[in-house]
């Protein structure tokens, strides 16, 4: 973690060693404490240089650790230990310094920086403040201004800025070890005092006051709601107003508060969601690290329209050559113009020349006979895409990638007119493509695993955060979007004003409620796909009642809004009106508010008052509900890459982590429960029915022609890297194909290609500990939930939390568990899961009295011990059964589970009562979930799986 050498027969270097980039673990810490200690105490050594292996000096803390306990040295005291000591420390900083990382450059006598190294404080973006003694440090050294700049934004800046700054002491553009070993031996004798940041003053500047409130302002306004960036002010101002010891109090203490935050762990979990999407995986088993992508040399886009420039700008600006094609002389030299203006300025902001040398535009599609890659930005219509893809198929060389920037016809009807069916996937950009983030990449059934890969790494290779989805209608973004956007012109009918709902939603954290966003985009397009979906416009039948459209619930108002010509900014009036086209000061319009009262009238709606918790709960609880959806439906791999393609796609605030992670905070029982509700209120409209429902009573004979849940769950799961295949380990007798996976936290139940088995394995902490509903009283002990496995593996891992260390001995195991048909239990408030007992005909009226000595033979004990520790040790797996011989071993998992998850425990206190004795370990939380110490064991779920 660390190395320690004597260099040039004086200098102690100590090079930080934890890949990928030197983040300040527990044992970092430890060997940073230990190679200080050695250094200062060797007579021999007269300096030390501190840098990092592979040219990264360091990345900060391991934001891994923060999900758990602080272990190991707290980082304070080993930092202190360096800028105490008596021999001058130099930091050797390439790469990057960042968050600790550049705390322990602060704690340093001499930073040398070498000239492509970026520095910064990034932790605000991660929901927490520099409590290392950065905001105590930072300012005493380059003073508020710049230190608060930096510090509440959490920018990166430069070597070359950061010695202007007076960060650092010197940058080179050779290597900054070397160069740091000839300054450390230089600075040998020197005084040491000044060189101790905690011991210089803050240049405190006369307006104080103005400049941190200016700042407080700024940063509301910037980032409404989010907490960090506020804390950060406060301890900057600590450092100005108070000494170093008491400002390192207040820093502490300001982090505190900010550590357990969830807006802390929703920007956390951005940061790891963000990661995650790259790690793409397809139902196939082709994912982003067994998938070569081609190199993409040369690319054509189809259309200069507004997505199309953007494109063109997008793959240039990278060094790809693009020919970009027009069907008319005027387009194309417009489009021309315009995609130049735009990579001249974007190339004067970045301080470069202009790659228009890469550029060529034409009218003919012949001009692509020899390009890698085209992109077709066409109108988003199929017949005119089909004849597209049609004529490049024609055109261009067998071998080059067809995509579609389509944002929601099918791909694989595209596909299906070309010569290669296996070469077409969808990238569908965001608008302007030249500035949003997101790509998605749309995987069709036939698109081959290399085609994804290629479209995939050539969005990194522009800067998007690109997330692969499957081909359905919308994708993921726009098919979520049309829920939400119905459920906001549902409250306008109901006594909302558009005013009212988008407060509702910017107080939640959106930098725009629908309506204004719905404005800025246009509201004409939306009404175009309605008439041409034939939901409005002439061609609908007139008999048909106005809101109602194929047997739910519909609203015309936007319709209606249309037809009076508004179709938001561009026309100067929309939901709002604006003082001339174009412009972006929306203001409340009295006649949006007439239009609504004669609507209700004359449908006898009565108006009510809508709260802002009814606003943002059927806004946000239907988006996540199609989120569930789109998981069950095998259309997104995971729910972290649902909340990145909202997150960058749709500007979720990222302060509370994207639609799916905030309904996993706000806890998922709670959001079924309120989309119940609501549903009940509304049963005409099927995008509140919450998709937990969509299994059970009258929807259950629908249920053979679904996905299986365990498929889905296993997809939703595929590519996590805590959801780890086996190492191709013999599995169940009668599937003898595919390999068993496992998850080891986030869900107890693995799955291996023979559907129906599961091998539940995960560490006891962290087992769901989700507060199990309050059963309704008139029935204490049963409750009919059935649930479906995508969601309950979101119930169970609320915030996606990062796997347990692997060595835990705490892991159990039901090494049988794999039936088709079992009961989650509650014991003591958590939930365990095992088979339902032999069929009773009547379901107890009083909580059934389990006897887990009973439910376990002891035979079975011993097995299930050795499966535990092979397990425990390594990824060696019991093998997984087949659905038939579940009854032989199905039982005895509930008694296997626990003994061997507490191993410590006696069978004693298994005691066949139900309670267990005092001071016991099953009392302790982390036993609690196998726990029968209390005598009542609840049945709250029941769940099926199909066989
Ligand atoms: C008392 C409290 C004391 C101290 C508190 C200190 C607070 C902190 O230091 S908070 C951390 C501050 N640091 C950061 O925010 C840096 C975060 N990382 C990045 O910005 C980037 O990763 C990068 C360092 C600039 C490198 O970028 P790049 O080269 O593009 O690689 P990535 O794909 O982003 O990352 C590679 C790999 O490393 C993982 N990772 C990066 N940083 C950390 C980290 N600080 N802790 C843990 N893991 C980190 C990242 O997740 C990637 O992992 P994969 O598994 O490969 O996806």
């Amino acid at each position: 973690m660390a190395r320690y050498e004597l260099v040039k027969r004086s200098v102690a270097l100590i090079t930080l060693t934890n890949p990928p980039v030197n983040a300040l673990s527990s044992p970092v810490r430890h060997a940073i404490a230990n190679s200080m200690e050695r250094a200062l105490s060797d007579p021999k050594v007269r300096a030390v240089v501190i840098c990092g292996e592979n040219g990264r000096f360091c990345g900060g803390a391991d934001i891994r650790e923060f999900a758990g306990p602080l272990r190991g040295p707290p980082l304070i005291p080993v930092l202190e230990a360096i800028e105490a000591g008596d021999k001058p420390v130099v930091a050797a900083i390439e790469g990057m310094a960042l968050g600790g990382g550049f705390e322990l450059a602060l704690f340093c006598h001499y930073r040398i920086a070498q000239s492509k190294a970026r520095l910064g404080l990034p932790e605000v973006t991660l929901g927490i403040l520099p409590a290392a003694g950065g905001t105590q440090r930072l300012p005493r050294l380059i003073g508020i201004p710049a230190a608060l700049e930096m510090i509440t934004t959490g920018r990166h800046i430069s070597a070359q800025e950061a010695l202007k700054l007076g960060i650092v002491d010197q940058v080179t553009d050779q290597n900054a070890c070397e160069t740091a070993l000839e300054f450390a031996l230089k600075a040998v004798g020197k005084p040491l005092s000044p060189r101790r940041v905690s011991t210089l003053t803050t240049p405190c500047p006369p307006d104080l006051d103005a400049l941190l409130e200016a700042a407080t302002m700024q940063v509301k306004k910037k980032t409404p709601g989010v907490m960090a960036p506020l804390a950060c002010i406060q301890a900057v101002r600590a450092a100005a107003t108070m000494p170093y010891s008491k400002g390192m109090k207040q820093e502490s203490e300001l982090m505190a508060t900010l550590f357990n935050s969830g807006q802390a762990r929703a920007l956390q979990y951005c940061f790891f969601a963000q990661r995650t999407a790259g790690k793409w995986t397809l139902p196939s088993g082709a994912q982003w690290n067994n998938s070569k992508p081609r190199e993409i040399r040369s690319a054509a886009v189809i259309g200069l329209g507004t997505m199309g420039r953007g494109i063109v700008v997008s793959l240039a600006r990278v060094g790809i050559s693009v020919i970009a094609v027009e069907s008319e002389k005027k387009l194309l030299e417009n489009g021309r113009q315009m995609v130049i203006g735009m990579l001249e300025r974007d190339a004067k902001r970045r301080g470069v020349s202009a790659s228009l040398n890469l550029l060529k535009f034409t009218l003919s599609l012949q001009d692509l006979k020899d390009v890698d890659l085209v992109i077709e930005a066409v109108f988003e219509d199929m017949a005119l895409k089909k004849r597209v893809f049609q004529e490049l198929s024609k055109v261009c060389r067998p071998g080059t990638l067809l995509c579609t920037n389509t944002s929601g016809l099918d791909v694989d009807a595209l596909a299906g007119v070309t010569d290669r069916p296996h070469l077409v996937a969808g990238m569908h950009f965001f608008s302007p493509a030249h500035v949003m983030k997101l790509l998605e990449v749309v995987c069709g059934p036939r698109s081959s695993s290399e085609t994804i890969a290629t479209a995939m790494s050539l969005g990194k290779k522009m800067g998007k955060v690109s997330v692969a989805v499957g081909n359905c209608p919308g994708f993921v973004g726009n098919r979520m979007l049309k829920p939400y956007l119905d459920q906001a012109t549902f409250l306008l009918e109901e006594g909302a004003t558009p005013e009212q709902i988008d407060k509702a939603l910017e107080d939640f954290g959106f930098a725009m409620g629908v309506f204004r966003m719905s404005d800025l985009a246009g509201l004409d397009v939306g009404w175009r796909v309605r008439k041409e979906s034939g939901l409005t416009g002439p061609d609908v039948d007139p008999k048909n009642p106005p809101r109602k459209r194929q047997g739910r619930r519909y609203c015309p108002i936007p319709d209606m809004v249309c037809e009076q010509g508004r179709f938001g900014q561009k026309t100067g009036r929309g939901w709002y009106k604006y003082d001339k086209p174009g412009d972006t000061n929306a203001k409340p319009d009295p006649l949006i508010q007439n239009l609504l009262e004669t609507y209700r009238s004359r449908y006898g709606i009565q108006p009510r008052n809508i709260s802002d918790q009814e606003i943002i709960e059927r806004c946000l609880f239907v988006l996540a509900n199609e989120g569930f959806r789109i998981l069950e439906d095998g259309m997104a791999a995971r729910p972290e890459d649902i909340d990145v393609i909202y997150l960058f796609g749709y500007a979720f605030p990222r302060h509370r982590g994207g639609p799916m992670f905030y309904a996993s905070m706000v806890g998922l029982e709670r959001v079924l429960e309120r989309l119940e509700h609501y549903h009940q209120a509304h049963p005409d409209v099927p995008h509140l029915e919450p998709i937990t429902m969509a299994y059970t009573g009258a929807q259950k004979a629908l249920k053979s022609d679904k996905l299986d849940e365990a498929q889905a769950l296993a997809k939703s799961c595929a590519g996590r890297p805590d959801f780890l295949p086996c190492d191709g380990l013999s599995i169940c007798a009668t599937h003898s194909h595919g390999k068993c996976f496992k998850l080891h936290w986030c869900c107890h139940l693995g799955w291996c290609h023979c559907k129906y088995v599961y091998q539940p394995m995960t560490n006891v902490a962290q087992l769901p500990s989700t507060p199990v509903p309050a059963a309704p009283s008139d029935c204490t002990d049963t409750i009919d939930l059935s649930i479906s496995l995508t969601e309950r593996f979101l119930r169970i891992s609320p915030c996606f939390l990062p796997p347990p260390c692997p060595e835990s001995p705490k892991y159990c195991n039901i090494a049988e568990l794999f039936i088709d048909d079992y009961i989650v239990k509650r014991i003591n408030g958590k939930m365990c899961y095992v088979q339902r007992p032999p069929i009773h005909t009547e379901a107890p009226s009083t909580p059934p009295q389990i006897n887990p000595a009973s439910l376990t033979p002891q035979k079975q004990h011993t097995e299930d011990k050795q499966t535990v520790e092979e397990t425990v040790k390594g990824p060696k797996m019991g093998h997984c059964s087949s659905p038939s011989s579940s009854e032989d071993s199905g039982i005895n998992a509930l008694g296997g589970h626990y003994l061997e998850s507490c191993e410590e425990e006696s069978e004693d206190e298994l005691s066949t009562d139900g309670h267990s004795s005092p001071g016991s370990l099953w009392d302790q939380d982390e036993c609690t979930l196998l726990s029968p110490s209390k005598s009542i064991v609840e049945i709250i779920e029941n769940i099926e799986t199909t066989v």
